[in-house]
């Protein structure tokens, strides 16, 4: 197949998407919109056409000051309505049928939107894109690693207390140098015994033993990233056998500089080892792509035909927390799609 077919293939693909940022998904428009209501008070450019610019990272730091700028312009739940509605276009628009999206409530809190308003605002925006755009949106409430033990606490009393019904996950992003996982273990042992899944980044700026972390003391049941479990064979084996899948998203981790070239990226070793992943996006306008071109990324890392991505899209939903229901309606779909493509 042509590179444009393979292209066009990928675009009309049903898909599933696990590592997404609610706050990193917000199209340019929405940013340049946002900024321009803050004008002189924000970094943040209000001219759609400087937002590349603005998005270019010296590391990962950088990507991490550059993204708390953004989450500063969100000031009320209207806000955060709005966003979260068009995140949701612009995944249906490329076909997803199913998203977890990961979202900080501990950010708009602190920023002086009220909990209770901050939910409703992003359950409106569930039940409508379900409704008017046949998108499956869950939520993951993440802590904000830099922001420490008092946002965890924080996350866990929000997710706990207010528990909004599309909330199935409960994870950890942000810098991992110098947040160590093991500090979180009490707020993911209290959100799993509530019933909420273990996702914690792990292994996207540090080597395996953060990794190894996040499974032992939190709990793991997918990892957000986990890229350098490549350096460890033993995590590698590990992770095959008891089936944990990493979310990988290569063109963020070209972008933060967590590998430097596309051509050390470890996907394919991580493939080969027999290890579970997901092709996700992740902050998708901040890097410069979408799911789409995500997948296209992987087909060149991993060697695969339209055959080999339609695998990749099943595994995908196949690693989900979605509803058995969810998931065999998506796999027929996939299966329907394949067979007519
Ligand atoms: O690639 C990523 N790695 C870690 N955290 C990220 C990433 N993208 C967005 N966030 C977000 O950074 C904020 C600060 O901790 C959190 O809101 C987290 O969800």
């Amino acid at each position: 197949m042509a590179k444009d077919d393979l292209a066009s293939f990928v675009a009309g693909l049903p898909k599933a998407e696990l590592h997404v940022h609610h706050v990193g998904s917000a199209s340019p428009r929405i940013v340049a919109e946002l900024a321009a209501r803050h004008e002189g008070r924000s970094p943040v450019p209000a001219d759609p056409a400087l937002l590349a610019e603005y998005f270019t990272f010296t590391d990962f730091a950088h990507f991490i000051e550059v993204y708390l700028s953004v989450v500063d312009l969100i000031r009320d739940a209207e806000d955060v309505r709005t966003l979260t509605y068009g995140v949701a276009q612009d995944l249906a628009a490329q076909q997803v049928r199913y998203a977890e999206l990961t979202v900080t409530p501990y950010s708009s809190v602190n920023r002086g939107i009220p909990a209770e308003a901050f939910c409703e605002a992003i359950e409106d925006a569930r039940i409508a894109a379900e409704k008017e755009l046949g998108l499956v949106l869950r939520w993951c409430f993440d802590i904000p690693g830099e922001a420490g033990l008092a946002s965890a606490e924080q996350t866990l009393r929000i997710a706990l207390d207010r528990r909004p019904d599309g909330l199935i996950s409960f994870g950890l992003g942000g810098p991992e140098i110098g947040v160590p996982r093991p500090q979180f273990k009490p707020y993911f042992d209290q959100a799993r015994a509530a019933g909420l899944r273990s996702v914690p980044h792990a292994g996207e700026t540090t080597g395996a033993q953060t990794v190894w972390d996040a499974i032992r003391e939190l709990g793991a049941e997918r990892i957000g990233h986990g890229i350098h479990a490549a350096q460890d064979p033993e995590l590698l084996a590990y992770l095959g056998e008891h089936g944990i899948p990493l979310e990988v998203c290569p063109t963020s981790n070209l972008r933060t500089r967590a590998v430097a070239d596309l051509a050390e990226h470890p996907l394919a070793a991580i493939v080969a080892a027999g290890v579970p992943v997901s092709i996700n996006s992740d902050d998708p306008p901040m890097f410069g792509t979408t799911l789409n071109n995500e997948y296209l990324v992987a087909a060149r890392l991993l060697d695969l035909d339209a055959a080999g991505v339609a695998e990749l899209a099943r595994q995908g939903v196949r690693h989900s927390f979605a509803s058995d229901q969810v998931k065999s309606t998506l796999l027929a779909e996939i299966d329907a799609y394949t067979a007519t493509a």
